[in-house]
Order: C-alpha cells, then structure tokens, then sequence
C-alpha cells in the first residue's frame, strides 16, 4: 500500500449538550493509503460522519491526533483549516445541492473558477459521463444525473480525498449504481482517495476495505481481496 493519506491517532469526539455527554468517535486509530476506496457501514449514530466531517476539516476532534499526510490537522488554526478543505477535500452529500438557476458546466465552473489547477468543467462532467448533459439545468435531471454533477464539482479542482455522505441515498438502485460506477472512474483515473458512508451493505463489495462502525468505534475491518464492478451489484 502507498504512503497514508490520513492517520488517527486515539481520535475522540466528545459532544457536550447541557448535562449529556455524547461519545460520537471513542479513540479511533486508523489509517486510509492514498487511492484506497473505503466504505463505511454501521448504525445510524455509530461515528461515521463525525469522523468524515473531521477528515474533511469541518470539525474538530475533542482529542487525539489526525494527520494529512504529514500535514497535522489537530494543529491548525481555522484559516489554515479552511485552506487544506479548499485545496485537498471533495464532499458529496446525500442532497446534491446544485445551484438550480445555473447548468451542470456552470455549477462546475463555480468550483473551477476559484480552484489552484483545476480540470476543465467539460473533462469534469465527461469524466461521470455527462458531457451530453452539460447544458441541462438541474431540474431537467434525474436525481442520479444531478448526483454525477455534484460528484464532477467536487472532483474538478483535483482533490487528493473525496468524502462521500450517503451518495446514493436518495436514489433508486439503478441510478444509484451508476453514481458509485462515477465514484469508481474518479478513484481509477484521477487516483482520488474515496471514502463512502452508505446504509446500502450491498455497496462494501465495490470497496478495498470496508469499516463497521458500532458505538464510536470501528469494530471490525473487511478487506476485500478484489473490487466489485458497480454494475454487479444489486440491491
Ligand atoms: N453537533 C452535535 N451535537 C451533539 N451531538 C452530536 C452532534 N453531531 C453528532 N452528534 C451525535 O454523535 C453521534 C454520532 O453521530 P454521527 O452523525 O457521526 O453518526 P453516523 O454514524 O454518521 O449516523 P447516521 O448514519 O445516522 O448519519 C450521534 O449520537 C449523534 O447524535
């Protein structure tokens, strides 16, 4: 395996509301290597986004360390938070949030504008296969389709990790199937770590390594020998 592209170290999320205290990640130790998809399954309130959402900058662990690469996350100020976010990290939610008023290539170009070297929007779109669709606005898209869109917005400014919130969530089985086939060309071709929360068991086939999160930990680690094609699966 290459060099890790995250490393926590005992990391911990304590949430305090009034007098209750919620153990969100209880001292996780992991390690995600660079190109690696990896799938994260476990009951509703396990710790899964939590630890996606410090992965990605958006929150902070309560203790423990967390490394990009060599680069320590628990260390930063906020700016510089803000600046591995914008530089490193893609996020697909399970809503696609596509600025209605704008096409899928002017939702890209959003992103591409402000990026350091970002792909061309049309390349971004091809690369889900959408390059037909690249002047449609979202409400002339399946829900599949709008996903692709947000997946090709997340990935045009080349982001080293793309962090996946439940993308097929709201999608029938079909177009669900395509948007982890989208999530597959991205990880082969640009070499994107991946990493998916998903409810959908059926989607751990298509990972190297599947997470079970249960309680604030990870409580069991599958590694698959071989990929699943997305069009095997069903569900
Ligand atoms: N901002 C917050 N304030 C208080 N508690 C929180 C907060 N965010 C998450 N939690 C709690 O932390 C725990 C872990 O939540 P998390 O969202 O990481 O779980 P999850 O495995 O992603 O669940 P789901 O599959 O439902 O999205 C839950 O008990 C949740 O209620």
């Amino acid at each position: 395996m290459s060099e890790p592209v995250f490393t926590a170290k005992a990391l911990t999320k304590t949430y305090v509301s009034g007098e209750v205290m919620v153990h969100a990640l209880r001292n996780v130790d992991l390690e995600i290597a660079g190109k690696e998809v990896v799938v994260l399954l476990g009951p509703s309130g396990s710790g899964k986004t939590t630890l996606l959402n410090i992965m990605g900058g958006l929150d902070r662990p309560s203790s423990g360390k967390l490394y990009f690469r060599d680069l320590d996350l628990t260390d930063l100020q906020d700016r510089e938070l803000t600046m591995y976010r914008r530089d490193h990290v893609g996020f697909v939610f399970q809503f696609y949030n596509l600025v209605p008023s704008l096409t899928a290539y002017e939702n890209v170009a959003l992103v591409t504008e402000v990026a350091r070297n970002p792909m061309r929007p049309a390349d971004a779109l091809a690369l889900v296969g959408l390059e037909e669709r690249m002047h449609h606005f979202p409400a002339q898209l399946s829900g599949g389709e709008q996903q692709r869109v947000a997946i090709a917005r997340a990935i045009a400014k080349r982001p080293a990790v793309l962090l996946c919130d439940e993308p097929t969530g709201a999608l029938d089985s079909k177009t669900g199937i395509r948007v982890i086939e989208a999530l597959l060309g991205v990880n082969r071709q640009l070499g994107t770590t991946t990493l998916i929360i998903t409810h959908n068991a059926s989607i751990q086939e298509v990972a190297d390594r599947v997470l079970f999160f249960a309680d604030g930990r990870i409580s069991r680690i599958r590694i698959n020998e071989t990929r699943r094609e997305a069009a095997a699966l069903t569900w």
